[in-house]
């Protein structure tokens, strides 16, 4: 089979500030994954290697970082740049200087997986389908093969999700998963007594990896892979609980509609969300209907259940 390319497209100094924007344009332009240089704030990592963590960056500007973002390399790729240029040139008040590489899918998808490990969030065990584990009772496993799909249990706003879920899910379910990724949650939630869960992702890519791992774990039977972002996806039913574990900007974006495919009494899980932008997204949910049954905060991080205000007699 012949090797697959990604380009490495990387900003030297992204202001602090403009970060969670800069991210959603490269998404916009079909970004298969976004990694921060400082570790500290790592948000959509996709993949993570040993040239991406832990490493010094001795040119860092205060109150900037590295930014990395991957394309695949193809006849769009050329376009796809230049329109990002033009986003970012009123955004860094200057015409923004890309450093380009060259990276094989095989040497970058192998290269992390040695810092996927088993992960135990609650009862749950995230496995890598590379790795051996021996179940211990009460254990549930998810066998996971994140390939560059987002989604392997060891980022916060993942592990918060699969702990709530575990409160959630613990009778059979309809469950919408907005952004699915790897699967991670959609799988979980099929693992945990889900009846049907819908997976959905705006990323192609994504949605045939959660696929992938639906059918690893014995669940394809239950969970429906889709693509596409949450009206896209023409849906027929109502669901008892929506899961998005996406950035700020993309929750705020989705909060008018979740009222729309939620059943009655359902809930909302939403994840992602960096502790800054947490009272934006509690103000929106709220001017929706919503009230907030819990939240829970880990590394900067929040996570939080809301259900709709019942109406007044
Ligand atoms: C942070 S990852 C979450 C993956 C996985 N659900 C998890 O919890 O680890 C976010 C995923 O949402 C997708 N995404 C971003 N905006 C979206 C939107 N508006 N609708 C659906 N998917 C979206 C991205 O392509 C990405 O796969």
């Amino acid at each position: 089979m012949a090797d697959t390319y990604w380009c490495e497209v990387k900003l030297a100094a992204v202001p602090e500030t403009e970060a969670e924007l800069i991210a959603d344009f490269f998404q916009e332009e079909g970004a298969g994954g976004v990694v921060y240089d400082d570790p500290a704030i790592l948000d959509q990592v996709t993949l993570t290697d040993d040239e991406y963590l832990g490493e010094e960056f001795p040119g860092k500007l205060p109150g900037t970082f590295g930014m990395r973002a991957y394309f695949p390399v193809d006849d769009r790729l050329g376009e796809r740049l230049q329109r990002l240029a033009g986003k970012l040139e009123p955004l860094l008040g200057t015409h923004p200087e890309f450093e380009l590489r060259q990276i094989r899918e095989e040497d970058w998808a192998e290269a992390w997986k040695s810092y996927f490990k088993p992960e135990h969030i609650g009862q749950i065990v995230i496995k890598p389908s590379w790795e051996n584990y021996s179940v211990q009772q009460g254990e549930l496993v998810v066998e996971l093969d994140p390939g560059m799909a987002f989604g392997t249990g060891t980022h916060p706003t993942t592990r918060l999700c699969l702990l709530l879920l575990q409160e959630l899910v613990k009778f059979p379910l309809q469950v919408l998963d907005v952004g699915t990724g790897s699967g991670i949650l959609a799988v979980s939630a099929a693992k945990l007594g889900a009846a049907a869960v819908v997976a959905s992702d705006i990323d192609p890519l994504a949605v045939r990896i959660a696929a992938e791992n639906a059918e690893r774990n014995g669940v394809a039977g239950r969970i429906a892979c889709r693509e596409g972002n949450l009206l896209e996806l023409g849906l027929t039913k109502q669901f008892d609980l929506v899961v998005a574990n996406i950035i700020a900007n993309a929750i705020l974006a989705i909060i008018p509609d979740v009222p729309g495919v939620l059943a009655p009494g359902g809930r909302f899980l939403a994840s992602g969300i960096i502790e800054e932008r947490y009272p934006e997204v509690q103000a929106a949910l709220g001017e929706r209907g919503f009230v907030i049954e819990k939240s829970l905060h880990e590394d900067g991080w929040v996570a939080v259940i809301a259900v709709m205000r019942e109406l007044e007699a």
